[in-house]
């Protein structure tokens, strides 16, 4: 491949004075006012979302609701569809069930239809709002490195996938022509829903010509014609992903699927081994799935269908994959007498308690604050080797809509256009234009080790109210000048799935409901305030993802309250309604406390350093090499003791006598 072709430099900006997290004179404490607590385990307003049987020949789709069990056994392990993790509700969960709601959808005709305004008329136009409201400033994040970003993204494709609508991939259904013009109505699908491109766009030109970029509308348990769903009742989008985390996205969502991707020998998964190290296998519908300059360029499958979206995301499935194998063989040599399907599903189990502990207790502190996930729940302080026993199986495990829909997106402002290509010694030696590159794993093939220590050494974006112009006017543009707008497309997604008013979710923060525009200024700058002002009509008219992605973010968390609300509400029903999350010791086959103790010693550093040949990290790689974050070399830092899964170790541990936490 040709490097030179793709490299690509960028002039950052300086940061902005006084930037929106020192707006305010008094801090917020989210802690204090969590006004929403009381409805944890109340059952909620929308009609029957599990049971599903197979859909009916559906016009619009062959994709099907999932099929839940009425009644489980206990299994020791976790299926691949998430049912039966939770044994009263076993569709709680699943792939291919719905998602969950806070707050009652407000759909233009009550039932199916994008958000209108409180007028009747159409919102405001996404892109132009993208435009007009959000920039596209290139800061660099003063602490955070780009793994920061892409932990994100892969926790994002373990929790959710709309079913049918993602633009994540060249759509099938086509609402605007090859050449980006609107088609006619007649000719348009049931479910497009285009972003038109406004007068006057900076980058599209739309003189004489209506311009549009595709949108096609998520599927919900009416498209599919779900059975149960109520005549009338509004419609519920539909995932294809498990809501646990439960790393779906290297084992995939079905048995039928994992079969596909197991090796069944050794417990180990499928690789292809190439220039000294293993790849994930080809994908067999490669000229579909990846944009291709031959047909014998590597296009990868996996457990999630966007493995290939980008060079970072790919980069760590590769190395999800091979942290499997690696303890897989781990496993294998301790206990020789363990056979495939054992050493399989013990491996799986320590991988996600591995992944879990990183996400709970090395990245989310990041972004929900140390202190906000202590006092609601999310981690505890705990002594060696004791359990969390907090597993309630009254919480729903859902992914909630507007989480997926417009608060964990708002992470999008933290996505970098240029990727750098670092030497051991980490000297750049080319950058690649992340465009040029979607779609496109050849590079990371080419380039493993130099793209890994870019991501773990390159800073972030900064999180703000800034998208990447790589991501804001060139995203999936494939050999086109210009491409989609990602911020366009999360708004339009917004109203796709009839989210509740950033105003409504206010109030349901605990926030101060906004009457007039000037209300909003308690937590978003006034120029931002102006902006809203210039574009809708009504305060009530305000999207989620707009609004969200405009407050000043609360001391020690990357969000606005708003936004820090959902996330925490998210992430404790995430911990708390899965059965088998890995500190739990009430399950049957727990961990052992010495085991749990080892799972805790790992870190992101240690897991990027056992899948690359980076020889020397800084410990925190979320965090940017500083003074007391220096690069050590990859052997000085803890790695989780697999002989304390030799089978002949008797557990040491008591329940009785052990110090349990319990809520
Ligand atoms: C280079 C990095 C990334 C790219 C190119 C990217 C691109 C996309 C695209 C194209 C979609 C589908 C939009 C739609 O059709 O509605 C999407 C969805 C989403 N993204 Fe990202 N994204 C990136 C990183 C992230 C990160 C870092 C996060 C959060 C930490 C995130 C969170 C989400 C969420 C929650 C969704 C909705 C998923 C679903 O429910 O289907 N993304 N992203
Ligand atoms: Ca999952």
């Amino acid at each position: 491949i040709n490097l030179g072709q793709a490299s690509y430099s960028i002039i950052h900006d300086s940061h902005p004075t006084g930037g929106v997290g020192n707006y305010f004179s008094k801090p917020f404490n989210y802690g204090k006012t969590r006004g929403y607590a009381g409805f944890y385990g109340q059952s909620y307003t929308q009609s029957n979302p599990f049971g599903f049987t197979a859909g009916t020949g559906s016009s619009l789709t062959t994709k099907t609701c999932g099929v839940a069990p009425t009644s489980c056994s206990r299994s020791r392990y976790r299926t691949f569809s998430g049912v039966c993790n939770n044994l009263h509700n076993p569709g709680w969960g699943m792939a291919a069930g719905s998602y969950s709601r806070l707050l009652s959808p407000k759909y233009g005709d009550g039932i199916h239809s994008p958000t209108l305004s409180v007028t009747g008329q159409e919102l405001p136009n996404a892109r132009l709002i993208s435009l007009n409201v959000f920039g596209e400033r290139d800061i660099p994040d003063p602490k955070f490195t780009l793994l920061n970003m892409q932990w994100g993204q892969i926790m994002t494709h373990d929790m959710s996938l709309q079913f049918g609508g993602s633009q994540a991939f060249k759509h099938a259904t086509a609402c605007c022509s090859e050449q980006g013009d609107l088609l006619e109505q007649g000719d348009l699908h049931d479910t497009c829903y285009p972003i038109i491109i406004p007068p006057n766009d900076p980058v599209h030109n739309n003189f004489n010509r209506q311009l549009c970029m595709n949108f096609v509308r998520t599927l919900t348990d009416q498209d599919v014609r779900c059975p149960n769903v109520q005549f009338g009742a509004p419609s519920e989008q539909l995932t294809e992903v498990t809501s646990f985390m439960d790393l779906s996205l290297v084992y995939s969502n079905s048995e039928q699927m994992n079969a596909q991707l197991r090796a069944f020998t050794g417990g180990r998964m499928i690789t292809e081994q190439r220039h000294g190290r293993e790849w994930p296998p080809q994908n067999p519908n490669a000229s579909t799935v990846c944009t291709m300059s031959s047909p014998t360029e590597v296009c990868y499958l996996a457990g999630d269908a966007r493995v290939n979206q980008n060079p970072g995301l790919t980069s760590l499935q590769i190395m999800l994959l091979t942290e499997h194998n690696l303890i897989a063989d781990n496993l294998a040599s301790i206990n020789p007498h363990w056979d495939d399907e054992r050493i399989f599903q013990e491996t799986r189990r320590i991988l996600i308690a591995e992944y879990q502990h990183i996400s709970y207790y090395e990245w989310l502190p990041i972004f929900l604050g140390q202190k906000n996930m202590r006092n609601n729940g999310l981690i505890y302080e705990t002594t060696p080797g004791s359990y969390v026993n907090d597993y309630d199986a009254g919480i729903d495990p859902r992914v909630i809509n507007s989480f997926a829909t417009a608060a964990f997106r708002y992470f999008h402002t933290q996505i970098e256009g240029r990727l750098d290509l670092l030497s051991e010694h980490r000297a750049r030696t080319a950058s690649l234009r992340l465009s040029d590159w979607l779609n496109r794993p050849v590079v990371v093939e080419a380039e493993f080790d130099n793209l890994c220590r870019g991501m773990v050494t390159q800073p972030e974006e900064d999180t703000d109210d800034n998208y990447d112009t790589e991501i804001k006017h060139f995203l999936f543009r494939l050999d086109g000048t210009f491409g989609q707008d990602l911020k366009a497309i999360d708004i339009q997604r917004n109203r796709d799935h009839g989210l509740a008013s950033y105003n409504d979710f206010r109030e349901f923060c605990g926030l101060k409901r906004a009457s007039t525009f000037e209300d909003f200024m308690d937590l978003i700058q006034p120029q931002h305030v102006e902006r809203l002002r210039a574009h809708y009509t009504s305060p009530e008219d305000v999207d989620l993802t707009v609004g969200g992605s405009l407050e000043a973010h609360v001391a020690g968390a990357l969000a606005g309250p708003t936004f820090l609300c959902i996330l925490t509400e998210q992430f404790f029903r995430t911990r708390v309604g899965d059965r088998f999350f890995y500190e739990n010791g009430n399950i049957d086959n727990a961990f052992t406390r010495e085991q749990l103790q080892s799972i805790r010693t790992q870190t992101a550093a240690r897991f990027v350093c056992d899948n690359t040949n980076i020889q020397y990290i800084q410990p925190r790689a979320f965090e940017r090499i500083h003074l007391g974050n220096e690069l050590l070399p990859c052997a000085s830092l803890p790695r989780i003791d697999f002989s304390l899964w030799k089978e002949d170790v008797t557990p040491a541990f008591d329940t009785h006598n052990a110090f349990i936490y319990t809520k």
